[in-house]
């Protein structure tokens, strides 16, 4: 049993009532975190004294609880993060005491008991802005959310606990993303429902350079729309659909500077240009065989390096998705212009640094399609949009151009040496 029944006579009818109320379940919680962190080890000592986490404030919401501590020296957010798990299992690890009159009602209160333990599964979120700040939700977001569709260059991101508001990220504020999360934890519905979303609210001004090394099952619906420039299936056409993006960037820098402008916006241009790599893992030079494949590799990760540093202001945005987040797998330059990340579930405390620089994505449930969604801010969790392949169908099928799609041409990097990406470039202020 994972509930304890300790039953007595003593008590009156009105206990029955008092432990199923939330209020009553929740109420203890500030006590039970407390010791779970002192538990998981993450006191301080100094000299004699131990020096704790302190509770400064707690707060009830119609969503739950939220609590409010100060942690002692010696300690950093991160180590908490690092702990989230233990906390939240904690939390639903419920031994309960509770008084129960033996009368008639006897058998309704405790099946009563074991109904409101099945269904409260508390959730945990994290967040520091000085304290250390724990909000312990009643109930769980839910497992799937439909698909809705963004607004001019805002995409879905999915459903927050923040009022089960539904929460978008807008490219025109953050152009760069990174997209990490273990396998079939839902990466390709995100970016099925990204691409879906842009070409359903801006179809004349998308421009898309799609580059799938995932064996080219999840991209190729969009090899027939307009919107999409260039389309890659292997590492050296990969480095073609680079190019040709790096190309345009280049002309467009060259009109912004001859318009006056330090930007597309400022320039009066509306076009954006998004260049989306499912599995960038895959044009990682150090896990390249040949020496020809980690020619190409380098190469494509020197075009992606310059597509984050300068394309921002030049109306680029950048989505690199990874299934393996490990070291250098995101070019370093990319990762640092991509202010907004998003991690599905990943499989160890490393990886989820790598995506998000923080602890978290380790302890997400097991639940396709939940995230974190983190930017300079901010870090929630969501539960991102499912998007059938009819929604997809229907949205992209009016944009099919009729003749058949240019698939760029596999080069031979022998008999073409590359050239390196030009490098006297003027740097334009990002949005
Ligand atoms: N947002 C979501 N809500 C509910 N279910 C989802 C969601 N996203 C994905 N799924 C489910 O998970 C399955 C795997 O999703 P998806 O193909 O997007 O994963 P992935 O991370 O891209 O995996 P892989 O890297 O192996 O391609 C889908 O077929 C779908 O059933």
């Amino acid at each position: 049993m994972l509930f304890e029944i300790i039953t007595t006579t003593i008590m009156s009818g009105v206990a029955a009532k008092a432990f199923i109320a939330k209020q009553n379940l929740t109420d203890n919680d500030s006590g039970k975190i407390q010791r779970i962190i002192s538990l998981s080890g993450l006191n301080v000592k100094d000299g004699k004294d131990t020096l704790t986490t302190q509770l400064v404030r707690k707060q009830k919401h119609e969503w739950g609880w939220e609590y409010k501590y100060r942690i002692p020296y010696g300690r950093s957010f991160e180590d908490y993060a690092a702990k989230q798990k233990n906390i939240e299992d904690g939390l639903n690890n419920r031994r309960q005491q509770v008084d129960l009159k033996i009368d008639k009602s006897f058998l309704k209160n405790v099946l009563q008991i074991n109904k409101t333990k099945l269904t409260n599964q508390k959730e945990i979120e994290m967040s520091f802005d000085g304290l250390l700040c724990i909000r312990v939700y009643d109930s769980p977001l839910p497992s799937t959310v439909d698909y809705l569709s963004g607004h001019e260059w805002k995409v879905p991101v999915g459903q927050t606990r923040d009022q089960n508001a539904f929460k978008f990220h807008d490219f025109e504020k953050i152009p760069h993303l990174v997209l990490g999360g273990a396998t079939r934890y839902g990466k390709s519905n995100f970016i099925n429902s990204m691409i879906t979303s842009l070409v359903h609210s801006e179809p004349e001004h998308t421009h898309l350079y799609l580059i799938d090394l995932k064996g080219g099952v999840e991209l190729s619906d969009y090899e027939r729309i307009k919107q999409t420039e260039s389309i890659a299936y292997e590492p050296e056409e990969a480095l073609e659909t680079l190019k040709a993006a790096y190309e345009r960037m280049r002309e467009l820098q060259e009109e912004v500077r001859r318009k006056g402008k330090k930007n597309v916006q400022q320039a009066g241009i509306k076009e954006r240009y998004f260049v989306i790599v499912d599995e960038v893992g895959e044009l990682n030079p150090a896990e390249a065989i040949t020496r020809e494949e980690k020619a190409i590799k380098t190469e494509c990760q020197r075009y992606m390096s310059q597509i984050a540093r300068l394309g921002a202001g030049l109306g680029f945005r950048q989505i690199l998705a990874t299934q393996y987040p490990t070291g250098d797998v995101i070019p370093r330059q990319c990762k640092q212009n991509s202010d907004a990340k998003l991690s599905f579930r990943v499989q160890s405390a490393v990886a989820s640094r790598v995506v998000l620089d923080n602890e978290g994505a380790e302890c997400l449930p097991q639940i396709s399609g939940r995230a974190i969604y983190q930017t300079a801010d901010k870090r929630e969790i969501v539960q991102t949009p499912y998007i059938t392949n009819e929604i997809i169908k229907e949205t992209i099928e009016p944009h099919f151009r009729l003749e058949t799609p240019k698939k760029e041409e596999v080069i031979n990097v022998k008999q073409t040496p590359q050239q390196p990406p030009r490098t006297n470039t003027v740097t334009f202020e990002q949005v």
